[in-house]
């Protein structure tokens, strides 16, 4: 059971939530609407150790205070995120990704009884289990990520708007998966604005406007309120198709940086930072190459394995190397050797999903010599304007 209570989010003067309370019990769907701006992925992120903001209140996991701890603490106590843009590794096989979800510890002693579970779960991850991720459809893709999460093993699984860009079609099954997740007893927190879909599934829901909760219901009496389904399924009575209520005024966000260190600071702090980033991990032994560990050329297959899910399952720290050494990786740009795996007794490292975060030294460099640049020029502005 997740117990949240009087959860409030600032991002400086910015009040984005507002004593917010809310529960999800085991097998239960319970959803989350709100405009652009609401505070949806605000609550979600405070919730997931993700916040930038500053937070307080209590989440309660089965009796465990989550809020505060850290992300992969949180991971370990059982709530698990399926983060907006799903965060999967697009060069990697739908079962590398799924291994992946098996890294924290609480999901390490039943691997192959996970991936068991999810397999059935996810019947169609099974038929594609050796498919590279990124030749598969959006709806395909969003399973993936699901099913990666499940892998951890979850009480709890938070979604941050998973229906995003899918075709209708797609949203189906996607909220039918999300089915196979509630029957299996895990709880699940659905972010979403297709209130129409969601509403179908979930048990309960929430209304957030302007941060706050305003009002909380059974999912059918909520699909059957007038003002929801004015603000949320058109005002045909739940028959359009979804759309985005305007966010009432709200006093403008806090600018993310108002005043504080100058241009050539921020700069010299991030060169910092990126030498502490880029610094070599201290030597362990080498892993094979990333050409060599990616095995066979990566072409759709979309034929059943022959083998049980159990069998040849790969090693999760094998594919974090995998997974790092292609985050990094340019697009087109030659393999280079994956940095070393990590040992299963030490703690877990930080993967970057593809295309989201360049954690190389030499990309980083590029961009903050840019940043340095920017800050010389500010520099030569502000004297400028100090003499006239
Ligand atoms: N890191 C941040 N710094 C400052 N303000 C932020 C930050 N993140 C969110 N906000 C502000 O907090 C408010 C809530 O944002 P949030 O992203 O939670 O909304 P949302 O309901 O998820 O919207 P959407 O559906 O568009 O994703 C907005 O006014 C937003 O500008």
């Amino acid at each position: 059971m997740l117990e949240i209570r009087d959860l409030s989010v600032s991002y400086g003067q910015h009040r984005a939530l507002e004593s917010a309370a809310l529960h999800v019990s085991p097998g239960e769907i319970v959803v989350i609407l709100g405009a652009n701006g609401a505070g949806k992925s605000t609550l979600l992120k405070a919730l997931c150790g993700i916040s930038e903001g500053r937070v307080t209140g209590s989440a309660l996991l089965d009796g465990e205070e989550i809020l505060g701890a850290r992300p992969d603490r949180i991971v370990e106590a059982g709530l698990s995120l399926v983060p907006e843009g799903r965060g999967i590794f697009g060069d990697l096989t739908v079962q590398e990704n799924l291994t992946l979800g098996a890294y924290p510890t609480r999901a390490r002693d039943d691997e192959t009884g996970n991936l068991d579970r999810v397999l059935s779960l996810f019947p169609k991850l099974a038929e594609r289990r050796r498919q590279t991720v990124r030749t598969m459809s959006g709806g395909e893709q969003q399973m993936v990520a699901i099913g990666r999460a499940m892998m951890s093993n979850p009480q709890v699984l938070a979604l941050d708007e998973p229906s995003l860009g899918l075709s209708p079609l797609l949203c189906k099954d996607l909220f039918q998966s999300l089915l196979a997740v509630k029957a299996a007893g895990v709880g699940v927190l659905l972010v979403e604005q297709n209130a129409k879909q969601s509403l179908r599934i979930a048990d309960r829901g929430y209304l957030l406007e302007n941060g706050e909760i305003v009002n909380e219901d059974k999912a059918d009496a909520l699909a059957r309120d007038p003002a929801v389904q004015r603000a949320y399924l058109g005002a045909g009575g739940g028959q359009a198709a979804p759309h985005q209520p305007e966010a009432a005024p709200r006093p403008a966000a806090t600018p993310r940086r108002p005043s504080g260190p100058s241009a050539s600071e921020i700069a010299a702090a991030a060169l910092d930072r990126v030498g502490t980033a880029s610094r070599p991990p201290a030597a362990r032994p080498p892993a094979r190459p990333a050409a060599e560990a990616a095995g066979p050329p990566d072409t759709p297959d979309t034929k059943p394995a022959p083998e049980g899910p159990a069998s040849r399952l790969p090693d999760v720290n094998d594919l974090v190397a995998r997974a790092s050494a292609q985050s990094s990786r340019r697009p087109g740009a030659p393999a280079r050797p994956a940095p070393p795996a990590a040992r299963r007794d030490e703690p877990p490292r930080r993967v970057a999903p593809t295309g989201t975060e360049p954690d190389t030294g030499d990309r980083l460099q590029a961009v903050l010599d840019e940043i340095e640049a920017a800050a010389r020029r500010a520099e030569t502005y502000r004297s400028r304007d100090r003499r006239r």
